[in-house]
């Protein structure tokens, strides 16, 4: 009780402290649609029950394991299971095998050539082409007839045609032959969909058209293709039987992870003493599964859940209740960083500043404890970068201007929040992560500018509408439609073009580095880096398809995390 006078009372005392006549705009957002549930969550398995699990578990790696060497003499069959397992998610546990594997096919051109057959042909690009290695779309020629169209004859095998289909998502710039395959797919599946029966096959066809595998979220992907797979009769039931038990004992992690993050909300009682900002602590840790899901990355979807958090609150104050004057002061003190700057900020301001503050803190400490202390310093200027952006939006919108779509990009890919989120991600990640990662992720490589542009237009796109009836700067697709006078629908089809060439720059950027490196070679991460990036380029690909779920939270959202947080796989 105590507690909740606290919360009305401060907000009450921010009421005296600005007239009420302050012209605020407030976006009205709704409350939080979990109630207590995560909040409520026990393990249903004790210790020893656990153990037995894992031994399963073990016991299930190492026959896959024996199974992955058994099927080396037979490359396209090996192929065939190591799709398996990276659809199925247990990829993780077997990183080094695979990457074996797959280095001995690309060196040796195995599993393909010798089946003259599309399946075979687009999964070895597929899967070589997503693990970075230089695969040429040169190799679908052959499928091609003298006119440069796509042998018809090839629609007769469906399985083929969807394999092609979720190849071409993995195009780089200049993939001419990946552009055409795309277009040929696409049409053909979309006309079957209405004829095929409901098999394996049809829910594999209608998913992928609607979610291509390489841009989905990974849980959630491995979470719908473990229910397809089992009613596939020549399923391997090793396989499913580890895909289902590691789904579901990771899922007991996540929600164990989720009850801790929710404690930490609730006793900060946001909804109650920051009623304008969105209360969404659910959809943040969704967010953050998205770009981590394996049991090594407890500490880091902790850091990177609450710092979602605190930073949504931080844009809402930014765009959803700050006045220009506040956001001055408040910018200020987020640059100086410092404790003391907090007499200046009005109450509510407080409340934001203080808990930015300390969950950094929090930061710090874990960071000192792991010996990696420089960390934090990137992480407050990764802060500070979000925060000025925020503001250069404040002063647009206060001086009632309308930037060109080259400057609004300019900022917008700062606000779009994928850099700074970027570089905290690496905070709590066991990999070797150093300094030049962090240095790599300040200087905006293509890679992280392609995922912010891919962020920064879905979001626009999807949610212009709503932030211009409360008083917002002009978005992308309001800047584009002005600049060029066109209509909005023909505004966000540029921009949608737009978001295809940059998920084609960000897939090249994964392509391996080849040769010794020169000393003027740019800086390449390794592949954990860079898989954060792809990661949170996927989440807005899934979160922000046909709307913003995080802020709007709809069915989409609702069954997201009802997959991969509330119900478990069935045995
Ligand atoms: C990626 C990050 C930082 C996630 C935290 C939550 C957040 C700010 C989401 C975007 O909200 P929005 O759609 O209101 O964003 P904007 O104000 O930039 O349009």
């Amino acid at each position: 009780m105590g507690e909740k006078v606290d919360g009305l009372d401060a907000f009450i005392s921010i009421q005296n402290e600005f007239p009420h006549d302050v012209e605020r705009p407030l976006a009205n957002f709704h409350p939080n649609i979990w109630g207590n549930q995560f909040l409520l969550y026990s393990p249903n398995s004790d210790k020893a029950t656990w153990a037995s699990k894992k031994q399963l578990l073990d016991k299930l790696k190492e026959e896959v394991r024996t199974l992955l060497h058994a099927t080396a003499s037979n490359p396209s069959e090996q192929l065939q299971l190591i799709d398996e397992i990276q659809r199925l998610g247990i990829e993780y546990h077997f990183e080094e095998e695979i990457d074996q594997a797959l280095q001995i096919m690309y060196e040796k051109h195995l599993g393909w050539e010798e089946n003259d057959n599309i399946y075979a042909a687009a999964l070895y690009f597929r899967i070589l082409r997503q693990e970075g290695f230089k695969v040429s779309s040169e190799i679908f020629k052959k499928f091609m007839n003298a006119e440069g169209n796509f042998i018809e004859s090839l629609v007769h095998d469906v399985a083929g045609m969807l394999a092609l289909y979720e190849a071409t998502h993995i195009r780089y710039r200049g993939d001419h032959i990946l552009d055409h395959a795309l277009d040929f797919t696409r049409n053909y599946l979309e006309s079957l969909q209405c004829k095929l029966s409901s098999n394996p096959i049809a829910e594999l066809v209608n998913h992928s058209l609607v979610q291509p595998n390489w841009r989905g979220i990974q849980r959630l992907e491995a979470r719908h293709y473990i229910s397809i797979y089992e009613k596939n009769d020549s399923h391997n039931t090793t396989l499913l039987m580890l895909a289902k038990l590691d789904f579901n004992m990771l899922q007991s992690q996540h929600k164990e992870e989720l009850r801790e993050i929710c404690m930490w909300w609730k006793e900060l009682d946001f909804a109650r003493k920051l009623p304008f900002a969105r209360d969404r602590i659910v959809e943040a840790y969704f967010w953050i599964l998205g770009v981590y899901f394996e049991p090594q990355y407890g500490l880091a979807r902790n850091i990177m859940s609450k710092v979602i958090a605190i930073t949504s609150v931080v844009d809402d104050i930014y765009d959803a209740y700050g006045t220009y004057e506040e956001l001055v002061i408040f910018t200020e003190a987020i640059e100086r960083w410092n404790i003391g700057c907090i007499k200046q900020l009005p109450n509510y301001m407080k409340i934001c500043y203080q808990t930015l503050l300390d969950v950094f803190e929090e930061i710090e400490e874990e960071m000192v404890n792991k010996g990696k202390s420089y960390c934090t310093y990137y992480a407050k200027e990764a802060m500070k970068f979000l925060a000025r952006a925020y503001f250069v939006e404040a002063k647009w919108l206060h001086e009632r201007y309308i930037s060109t779509v080259e400057e609004y990009m300019q900022i917008g890919l700062a606000t779009c929040g994928y850099t700074t989120l970027t570089i905290i991600s690496f905070l709590g990640m066991e990999d070797n992560v150093t300094k030049e990662d962090f240095d790599w992720a300040f200087s905006g490589p293509d890679i992280l500018k392609a995922a912010s542009i891919i962020c920064r237009l879905r979001d626009d796109i999807v949610g212009h509408k709503f932030e211009q009836e409360r008083g917002h700067i002009a978005s992308a697709v309001e800047c584009y439609m002005k600049q060029h006078g066109v209509t909005e629908q023909k505004a966000c089809e540029e921009l949608y073009g737009q978001i295809e060439d940059a998920w084609k720059v960000l897939n090249k950027q994964l392509l391996k580095p080849s040769g010794s490196p020169s000393p003027a070679a740019k800086y390449v991460p390794c592949k954990a880096v860079l898989l954060r990036v792809v990661n949170l380029a996927r989440v807005i690909d899934v979160l922000y398809k046909h709307k913003d779920e995080y802020t709007h939270v709809g069915e989409a959202m609702r069954t997201c995390v009802n997959s991969l947080l509330i119900k478990p796989v069935p045995q």
